[in-house]
């Protein structure tokens, strides 16, 4: 697993602006060495900000959105179209303006799903999901993922991973179902931190002050089951993109040489 490597931008809009044109780069270059790439998204201002400012760049006509894979890292457990799911708030920020397959948007269940409210059935739905889109090369359950990204919550939760609930301590399962989650909606569905760990690289985005102090305790040590964002790591690269605001809480030598 890889070290955290920070960058900070500085404001939440550069941030995101940078963001999104450095995830425009990801696909790019994973389309042109492997045909596909594979993304997995965040619910959250954060992630929804990227989505907004990727449908606002202008190289985004470079992404070829037809082989391009939308994975989710949680959802708030609630009926198919809920303006609170994160589907649908990524829909309306960026989803329902780009060409993607249908068949490669793999949103989780909802709550009138087939496997109807029954968050666990869900979220092993979601797994079998999951499984069958691995390919040998990925020897694992899931995906090698390209890039997965995690808002981080000002409790340092990460996807639907809450600190000390039992989702955090999973390391079996790849997709379990949450049930009484500090943040509403209490029942949710989430990428275990096994899953996670699965990708390529895995980018938390964190902006905003309310954010520092999770940002600050993820980052000086903390262990994953108090502290799920300290636990999300990729295989390749761990990136924290930063806003100032959400970095002010870490001492200097924990910030990269040359910020402000
Ligand atoms: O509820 C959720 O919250 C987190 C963090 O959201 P933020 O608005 O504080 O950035 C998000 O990453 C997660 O996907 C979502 O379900």
């Amino acid at each position: 697993m890889s070290a955290p490597e920070l960058v900070v931008h500085r404001d939440k809009e550069l941030m995101a602006q940078a963001a999104a044109a450095r995830l425009i780069t990801r696909i790019v270059d994973a389309q042109a060495a492997r045909g596909t790439a594979s993304v997995v998204l965040t619910g959250g201002r954060n992630g929804n900000g990227l989505l907004a400012a990727l449908g606002s760049a202008p190289a985004r006509d470079a992404v070829d959105w037809s082989r391009l894979d939308l994975w989710w890292g949680d959802e708030r457990f609630l009926p198919d179209g809920d303006p609170e799911r994160n589907v649908t708030q990524a829909r309306e920020a960026l989803l329902d303006r780009v060409p993607l397959d249908p068949a490669r948007v793999h949103a989780m269940p909802a709550s009138d799903g087939p496997q109807g409210a029954d968050a666990d059935a869900a979220a092993a739905a979601y797994a079998a999901e999951l499984a069958a889109a691995a390919r040998p090369e990925d020897h694992g359950p899931v995906p090698v993922f390209d890039v997965l990204m995690l808002g981080v919550g000002p409790d340092t939760h990460v996807a639907s991973l809450f600190p000390e609930l039992p989702a955090v301590r999973e390391t079996e399962r790849t997709v379990v179902g949450v049930h009484g989650a500090p943040k509403p909606p209490p029942t949710r569905i989430s990428l275990t931190l096994p899953a996670i760990r699965a990708a390529r690289e895995v980018w938390l985005l964190a902006a905003g002050e309310d954010k520092a102090e999770a940002v600050q305790i993820a980052l000086s040590g903390a262990g994953e089951v108090q502290a799920p964002a300290a636990g999300a790591r990729g295989r390749a690269r761990t990136l924290w993109l930063l806003d100032a605001a959400a970095a002010s809480g870490l001492p200097r030598d924990l910030l990269p040489p040359h910020s402000a």
